[in-house]
């Protein structure tokens, strides 16, 4: 099984054998390239021969549809067969109370009833997913989404103050590596500083709060493309930190392969 999935910065493709066993589903093999981009790696996920099963989960309309047309293509190109899903909101094994349950990105669902399937019994987990956008989001030590927070992303934060003032330059923050000094001495590492300590602060301060709804400390997961460079420093008094590099996979995996399913 091929698992996909569509962000708004990149496509995520992961290759699942057999079942999906134990308590967090890891990909044998995994690719990415940009949303929108042509698509640099089916070769690599897909194997050289045999019928594709791909599910795929999207928050990009656009890119989710360019994907299928292109995978559909280079399956006919090759003589594949290919079964392609869409998972929807209502597929994932995770109880959603949200005010709206369709209009929750499924990629927070995702990461979530993943996150779900490895928690400790009556310990509530909290989900981080630095993506395009940040969401901080809760599952209760009874195993439901309750909801979380959204902030935008530090490479999309960084466009905003390009785009919205006269004399902030565009900032690319695409490739995180450290941790920058928090005393910024020109205007490019001002902007380095402010975003990345204020998203680490930020993630703090949700999870304290979110925190202070449970009895017990949660298990906190980490996951997205810039999760590596800020992991380290999200830790709090009462809670670990884990980074998870493909929970959203994960949870596909565990959707479309779970018992039941
Ligand atoms: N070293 C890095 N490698 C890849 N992405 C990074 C890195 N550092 C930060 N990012 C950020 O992570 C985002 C991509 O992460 P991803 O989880 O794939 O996002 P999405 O699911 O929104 O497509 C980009 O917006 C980029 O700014
Ligand atoms: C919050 C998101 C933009 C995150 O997307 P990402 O950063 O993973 O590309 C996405 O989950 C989304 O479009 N959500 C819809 C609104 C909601 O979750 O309530
Ligand atoms: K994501």
């Amino acid at each position: 099984m091929i698992a996909v999935d569509v962000g708004n910065s990149r496509v995520k493709l992961g290759r699942f054998e057999g079942a999906a066993e134990g308590p967090l589903p890891e990909p044998g093999c995994v690719a990415w390239w940009r949303a929108g981009e042509g698509a640099a790696a089916f070769e690599q996920v897909f194997g050289p021969e045999g019928p594709l099963r791909v599910a795929l989960a999207a928050v990009n309309t656009a890119a989710a549809a360019a994907f299928i047309e292109q995978a559909r293509a280079w399956a006919d190109g090759r003589g594949r067969a290919i079964s392609l899903q869409q998972i929807e909101n209502r597929d994932v094994p995770i109880e959603n109370r949200t005010d709206a349950p369709e209009k929750v990105g499924i990629d927070r669902l995702l990461a979530a009833a993943a996150a779900n399937q490895q928690r400790r019994p009556g310990v509530g987990a909290i989900v981080v997913d630095l993506g395009t956008a940040i969401t901080v989001d809760l599952v209760s030590p009874d195993g439901a989404f309750e909801g979380g927070a959204i902030l935008p992303g530090i490479a999309l934060a960084a466009r905003a103050l390009a785009a919205g003032t006269d004399r902030l330059p565009d900032t690319p923050f695409d490739e995180l590596s450290g941790a920058p000094d928090a005393v910024g001495r020109n205007t490019q590492d001002a902007i380095g500083a402010g975003l990345f300590w204020g998203a680490v602060g930020a993630i703090r301060e949700v999870i304290a709060r979110q925190r202070d709804r449970l009895v017990a400390p949660p298990q906190v997961l980490l996951t997205g493309g810039a999760a590596p460079s800020v992991a380290r420093l999200i830790g709090g008094p009462d809670y670990a930190v884990r980074y998870v590099p493909h929970l959203v996979l994960a949870g596909i995996a565990i959707t479309v392969g779970g018992p039941g399913r």
